[in-house]
Order: C-alpha cells, then structure tokens, then sequence
C-alpha cells in the first residue's frame, strides 16, 4: 500500500466558501498484489485525510483483494470513530461514518482495479455490467478571476459576468463537445446568476442547464430564483442549506431539487424521503464509500423515484476512470455526470487518461479500471505537493487573503 500527496495547478474558481487556492491536492493509492499488478485509486489529499490514509494503509497489509466487507472492518478499527470535516462545507457536514467512507473509498477502487485485472474484466463487470457505453458529461461553469493575484493570467481568462459565462462555455463546448451546462453559482447577487443563465438559454438554445450555488440563499430567496427560473433548468442544485429549508423551497420549485450538501450520507435519506426535500442525489464514490455503496445509494434513489446524478471536486484520471465505470454501471444515473477534468488542462497522474469527446467518455473495457499510472509524472506532482505550501483545502482564507472583508456566510442572500 502506497499513498502519495500530490498537487497541481487550479485555476481561481469561484464559489459561496471562496475561491481555489492555486494547487488543488489529491492523495493517490496504490495497492501492490502478490503477484506485482498495481491497483489504483484516488481521494481528497488534505492533511486530515492523509493522516487517516497512512493509518490505514499499514493496517490494510495482506488485505484479500476480494474482501471488501474485510476492508470497511480493517479500516474502522485502525481509523477509530474520528469525524474529520472540511473546511469549505461544500459536500455538506461530517460525522464519523462520513469519515470512515472517505478513507475506505480509494481503497475500495484500488481492490476493484486489481480484481479486475487478476479476472481480465473491467470494473464495471464487478458492478453488474455496463448499461451504457458513453458516459456524458457537463461543462462545469464557473465565475473566475483572470489568473491568480500576482501570477500571470491564465488561458482561460475572467468570467465575472454573463458575457464571461457564455464565453466560457462556448470554449468548453468547442474543446469537449458537452451537451449540458452547469453554472456554479453562489458568488454574485442571485439576480446576476439568474442573468446568466437566461444568457446560457439565448446561446445554448437546446441544453440542459443547472444552476448551484452550494446553499448560499435562503429558502425565500431560493422559492423566488426558482420562480424566475422556471423552464430554464433541468435541475436546482443546493439552493440552501439543510433537509428543511430544502423540503421549504421543494414544495414550491416548479423543478426538481438535486444536492450534494444535505444527503451526504445514508443516515439523510429518510428525512429526505419522508420530507420530499430532494428529487436528485449527486452520487460521489470519494465520500460515499467507494463504488459499491454508490451502487446501493441508486437502488435506494430508484426505489423512492428519486433521480441520480454524480458530484465532483477538483480530480485526477483515477478518480475519472472510477466514475465512468460506475456511471456505465448505474441505470438511473440519467443525468450528465460533473467533472471539473477541463480545469486540470491535460495535467494527470495517468499515463493514458479517458478523454471527453462529444461532451462523453468512451467506457474502458480493459481489465480494471484501465488506466495506468505514469510513474513520473506521478514523481512530479508529489514534488509539487511538497513544494506548493498547502497542505489543506482553503478556499475562504484565500479569498480573504485579497479581500480582507470576505466572510463565509450561507446564506448570504
Ligand atoms: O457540486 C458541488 O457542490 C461541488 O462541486 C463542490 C465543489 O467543491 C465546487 O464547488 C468547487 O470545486 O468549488
Ligand atoms: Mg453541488
């Protein structure tokens, strides 16, 4: 068992705790078989988690590859009950059986990887087999600075304004093929970001749009985007916090509801159910458990009609490849999935990353996961990882860095 910190460069995205630091962190896990396959996975790289990573590495020694239930058990004992939050909120609260999913997830893609190859199936098999062969995507929008402060712009210029909005998916669309559109919201007035999406609508006339802004408004706020919205989105996303301010605005949005801030964990889904507080579920294997309990929460979703799409933060092409092959496996997973893939410009820790094209990815039937990692460029984003300063996900005090005034508040409209 190996786990590597690793950073790359992050764009200065916007979004209702901040704005991204200028390296985004990721742990990678490898897990070497007797028989010298390596299997792969990938998580949040934060120094919390990693401290939890390390302790259950060394206990995970001799794990039977095919012993997943023996792997939640070896895990919860050498991790104990620890509730490690985040300090953005922007997957929703922690509790220690969110912590214990956390830390079992990369190992639990790491086991399947290598049941894969030592069966010669891809992952997907070991899930039920692939109900799709294209896993769609959606250009995942955001509000952005022009570059870092005090570092050159970057390619991908500012979007502080419609105009920005609209040009950025088209650059989006143009490089990837996206056939939706989501805008992460919850940084301006919610009158501007109702601007940019009728601003999307004029230019995308046939996609399906999605607006999140991460639990920034109130539920009147929420009721009153959602009326001046209506027609215009496939889904709302986390409008506000919590299942009771969301079951509020529920009763009265003429569209359905989606989150990943108030069903975060197993635990939520009765109140949601019983409260009709959500008609979609962003599935996201890194907190939920691995791909497996991913898998439980659809036929959860399914059995209460409640729909499926898939959550993503900031990633590599082990967490990709993970998602693909659960999103082939899922029939409810109608929705396009999220990535922020674009964001990372080419950078990755794979050798052979799965690429977007036609707003899709072409699901792998290569033993495994089928991606394999590049060993060197593995070397060189550890390297950054020790050299960029950062050891936490921080996306307010960066923002207060520039804009001393700047508080965290949801909501704030
Ligand atoms: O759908 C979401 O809420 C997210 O993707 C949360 C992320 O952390 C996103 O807001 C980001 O990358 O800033
Ligand atoms: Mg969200």
């Amino acid at each position: 068992m190996t786990v590597t910190p690793v950073a790359f460069p992050d764009p200065p995205l916007l979004n209702s705790a901040g704005v991204h630091q200028p390296w985004a962190l990721r742990a990678i896990v490898q897990v070497r078989s007797a028989d010298g396959a390596v299997g792969l996975g990938e998580t949040y790289g934060d120094a919390p988690h990693l401290s939890l990573l390390t302790r259950a590495a060394a206990a995970l020694k001799n794990v039977d590859i095919f012993d997943l239930s023996g792997l939640v058990r070896t895990v919860a004992r050498a991790i104990g009950a620890v509730d490690v939050p985040d300090r953005h909120g922007l997957t929703g609260g922690s509790t220690t059986a969110k912590t214990l999913a956390k830390v079992v997830a990369p190992f639990e893609v790491a086991l399947l990887d290598l049941q894969g190859q030592a069966i010669g199936r891809p992952v997907h098999d070991l899930l039920g087999g692939k109900v799709r062969d294209r896993v769609p995507f959606s250009a995942y929008l955001f509000y952005k600075w022009a570059g870092h402060p005090g570092a050159a712009p970057d390619g991908w210029g500012p979007a502080l304004d419609p105009d920005g909005i609209v040009a950025q998916a088209r650059t989006l669309i143009d490089r990837y093929g996206f056939q939706s559109i989501k805008l992460k919201g919850g940084v301006f007035p919610p009158d501007e970001e109702i601007a940019a999406i009728r601003a999307l609508r004029d230019a995308f006339s046939g996609l399906p749009l999605r607006l999140d802004p991460n639990a920034a408004w109130t539920p009147e706020t929420s009721v009153k985007v959602a009326e001046q919205t209506d027609g215009l989105l496939e889904y709302l996303e986390d409008p506000t916090g919590g299942l009771s301010g969301m079951a509020e605005v529920a009763a009265l949005a003429p569209m359905p509801l989606a989150t990943n801030m108030c069903v975060v964990a197993f635990a939520d889904l009765p109140e949601a159910v019983r409260r009709n507080a959500v008609q979609v579920v962003l599935a996201d294997h890194h907190y939920w458990g691995g791909l497996r309990a991913c898998a439980e929460l659809a036929a959860i979703c399914r059995t209460w009609g409640i729909g499926v799409s898939m959550h993503s933060n900031s990633h590599l092409g082990i967490s990709l490849a993970a998602m693909v092959h659960l999103a082939a496996s899922t029939p409810v997973l109608t929705y396009a999935a999220d990535t922020h893939t674009p964001w990372q410009d080419g950078v990755d820790v794979v050798a052979d990353p799965l690429p977007i094209t036609g707003g899709a990815v072409t699901v792998p039937d290569r033993p495994g996961l089928g991606v394999t990692l590049d060993q060197d460029a593995l070397a060189r984003l550890h390297e950054n990882y020790l050299r960029c300063g950062i050891t936490e996900r921080d996306d307010t005090t960066y923002r207060q860095r520039f804009e001393p005034g700047y508080v965290k508040r949801r909501p704030r409209w």
